[in-house]
């Protein structure tokens, strides 16, 4: 077997510089495979839909923004029902798996791929694996039918459990090809997608008509290509009422400091999202830009200021923020989690007890709130823009797997919905850039620091000029300017 991103990427060219970056489909290994006429042609909710079925030639395009004299570029294939289907209905034997950490609008996912296989395509097969990827060897099952599933997405969390760490290739696939799962639809974040690809291939390896799909789900809205993830709105609405806690509980003393950590290990989408939003912040931290505290232009002179000009003020930080300067401080662990993901040290706790010190020693009066809201932003049911958001994420990767495709994670490309193949999602991380327009309106609308010197914006500059003269931050979300 060649490199595996071979058997997971298919790139066709078209006219102009289109390209179209496929995903796999069975057919590409298991020759003279059946087709079927789809069964929502008979559904009385699709039929009168004119053109409901997709085009099979349909695809989305990566960059939405360009000029007279662009290349067409990369497009992934469009997500939708096709008019031909792989699987008949009563062959079909899905299962559902949750894997990472919490994410609102998991239940939701759940539930909208129970119901669209069963009202949509008429499955009557489903399991639920019960607590991420080791639940395939070492749990029992949950059978997963409207009944079940139906009042779930009203709550936070997963009814299938999850976890991290547990993924054993070889055990996963005879799990699924002892139970007779045709199947799988796999939701959770970076790590979860990565395991996802390697049991496509394996599955593939063995030649099984098994489809694998993905659904992207990140509270930390670190995946790449994709607008946006899942629970990401939700969990930013619910970051507004630690930060309103923090402004009040600031504005209501003398010097008064309301400091809030929000999550994000890597991305600070969160932090960014809930500060603009919010309008009560006065400084914003994030992993991808660095700072500093001591001196001209650090964290300190400003906090300083800013309280002399208006008497309290609020800093959001996210969890991943920082981290380089807590370890010159404090003894660095190397500690990981079950996943192998780094686990990051108290950015919160240790600003908190820099900042006391900080003033302490320059004997300012100052009284400081310091708010962990972690696990009450991700542990909620989803909004209701998220709940349609999870459907339609659900159905798209519902009518991909009935339509043969597998290897692929399915999620909206400048709002259209497509199928991305598993290489290009797991190939790097979704970063908020700081030199795009949308850090400077985070930094317009506090006032703080950019914590960059002269030359380092210089630099930056230069790296990130494409050879068409646009900006790719907010098209090309996987395009990272380092800083
Ligand atoms: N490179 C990899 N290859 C195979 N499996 C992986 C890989 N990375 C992670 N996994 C598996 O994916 C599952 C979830 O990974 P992880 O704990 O990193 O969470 P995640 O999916 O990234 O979600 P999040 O970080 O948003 O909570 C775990 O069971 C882990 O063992
Ligand atoms: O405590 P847990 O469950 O490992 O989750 C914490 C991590 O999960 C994330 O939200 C990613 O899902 C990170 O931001 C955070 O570090
Ligand atoms: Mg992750």
């Amino acid at each position: 077997m060649g490199n595996p991103r071979d058997t997971q990427t298919k790139l066709v060219p078209g006219a102009a510089g289109f390209v179209l970056e496929d995903v796999p489909h069975l057919t590409d290994y298991i020759p003279d495979l059946p087709s079927y006429s789809n069964p929502l042609q008979d559904n009385p909710a699709y039929s009168v839909v004119k053109q409901y079925f997709v085009n099979v030639d349909d695809t989305v395009t990566q960059k939405i923004v360009v000029h007279k004299d662009s290349p067409r570029g990369v497009h992934f294939r469009r997500a939708g029902p096709r008019q031909k289907v792989y699987f008949e209905s009563d062959e079909v034997h899905a299962c559902i798996v949750t894997c990472g950490g919490l994410c609102p609008g998991l239940n939701t996912v759940i539930r909208e791929i129970v119901c669209g296989l069963h009202d949509m395509y008429g499955v009557r097969k489903i399991l639920g694996i019960d607590g991420g990827y080791r639940g395939f060897y070492a749990k029992n099952t949950v059978t997963l039918t409207p009944k079940v599933v139906n009042d779930i997405h009203k709550r936070g969390g997963t009814i299938l459990g999850t976890s991290r760490g547990g993924h054993d290739k070889s055990k996963i696939v005879d799990s699924i090809q002892d139970r007779g799962i045709n199947q799988v639809y796999i939701i959770g974040g970076d790590g979860t997608q990565k395991g996802a690809a390697v049991i496509y291939e394996e599955i593939r390896r063995r030649g099984l008509k098994v489809a694998v799909a993905g659904i992207p789900k990140t509270i930390d809205n670190d995946i790449p290509v994709i607008d946006k993830s899942f629970g990401f709105d939700t969990a930013v609405e619910e970051a507004q009422r630690a930060i309103n806690s923090a402004h009040v509980e600031a504005e209501s003393t003398e010097n008064g400091i309301g400091l809030v950590k929000l999550m994000g290990r890597y991305s600070g989408f969160i932090a960014m999202y809930a500060t603009l939003a919010s309008r009560d912040v006065d400084c914003c931290l994030i992993p991808e830009s660095p700072f500093y505290l001591e001196g001209s232009g650090g964290l300190y002179e400003f906090i300083e200021k800013r309280l002399k000009e208006n008497g309290h003020m609020v800093i959001v930080i996210a969890e991943g923020a920082g981290q380089d300067l807590l370890s010159e401080s404090l003894q660095s662990t190397d500690q990981q989690d079950a996943s192998g993901n780094k686990l990051l040290q108290d950015v919160g706790l240790w600003m908190s007890d820099k900042i006391k010190e900080h003033f302490a020693k320059k004997k300012m009066l100052i009284t400081l709130k310091y708010i962990d809201p972690t696990y009450m932003i991700r542990a909620i049911p989803s909004n209701a823009s998220d709940n349609v958001y999870c459907t339609l994420l659900a159905h798209s990767a519902v009518h991909g797997a009935m339509a043969g495709y597998t290897g692929f994670t399915v999620g909206p490309v400048n709002g259209r919905h497509a199928y991305i193949p598993f290489p290009r999602i797991n190939e790097k991380q979704n970063k908020v850039v700081i030199t795009d327009r949308m850090w400077a309106r985070l930094l317009s609308s506090t006032n703080q620091p950019s914590f960059l010197n002269p030359r380092d914006i210089a630099d930056a500059k230069k790296e990130k000029q494409p050879a068409t003269g646009l900006l790719d931050g907010e098209n090309c979300k996987d395009k990272k300017v380092s800083s």
